[in-house]
């Protein structure tokens, strides 16, 4: 399914080979990750704190594509651009699909990494499995060379994915990972 979205996401760009980007998943080398949270009901801290009780940190996903499904159980949260917060519906029948920090850099910037969280429930506990399309490590991860159209330039450094990684490791949760491969714009 994973693969079938990027060939959808590549048609949507209008850009060939349409595996250009699920191939990166198919490879043999492919760095993909399945991680499943499980987050247990908190009544008496929701309720004394009358507050949000973070269950998982306000973050990005490093990789291209995440593929999520969750049980019927709510906390999953965007943010949106003013800095609010949205909550996702909770639907056990659907996935949720989240473009990760590798496709914004591929897309150089026209598909976005949105901020997401998770706040724990005070009745329910909330499942949720996550597929995380990762490329292989020694992938360059730079803007599609067909998406460049004129004299567009990249926004970023060029980096592969196991120099991300690696500077992600220094990273807090919270904090904008592509920080350090973005190139500063000439004032
Ligand atoms: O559990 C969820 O709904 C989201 C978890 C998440 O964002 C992650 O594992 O990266
Ligand atoms: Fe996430």
């Amino acid at each position: 399914m994973a693969c079938e979205i990027l060939e959808m996401v590549a048609d949507g760009l209008k850009i060939q080979p349409r595996n250009v980007l699920s191939k990166l998943m198919t490879d043999e080398r492919s760095d993909s990750v399945f991680r499943l949270n499980h987050y247990p009901p908190c009544p008496d801290v929701v309720q004394s704190l009358k507050a949000n009780v973070i269950g998982f940190g306000e973050h990005t996903d490093p990789q291209i594509i995440s593929v999520l499904r969750s049980n019927n159980t709510s906390g999953l949260q965007i943010s949106l651009r003013d800095g609010s917060w949205i909550s996702v519906p909770p639907d056990h029948h659907s996935f949720f699909i989240n473009v990760g920090d590798s496709l914004q850099v591929m897309t150089n910037g026209r598909f976005k990494s949105v901020k997401h969280r998770v706040v724990a429930n005070s009745v329910k506990s909330r499942l949720s499995m996550i597929y995380f399309c990762g490329p292989p490590l020694s992938e360059k991860i730079a803007p599609l060379p067909s998406l460049m159209r004129g004299d567009q330039q990249s926004l970023y450094k060029e980096f592969t994915w196991f120099e991300y990684k690696t500077s992600a490791y220094t990273s807090r949760l919270a904090d904008n990972r592509l920080m350090h491969f973005e190139k500063i714009a000439a004032s």
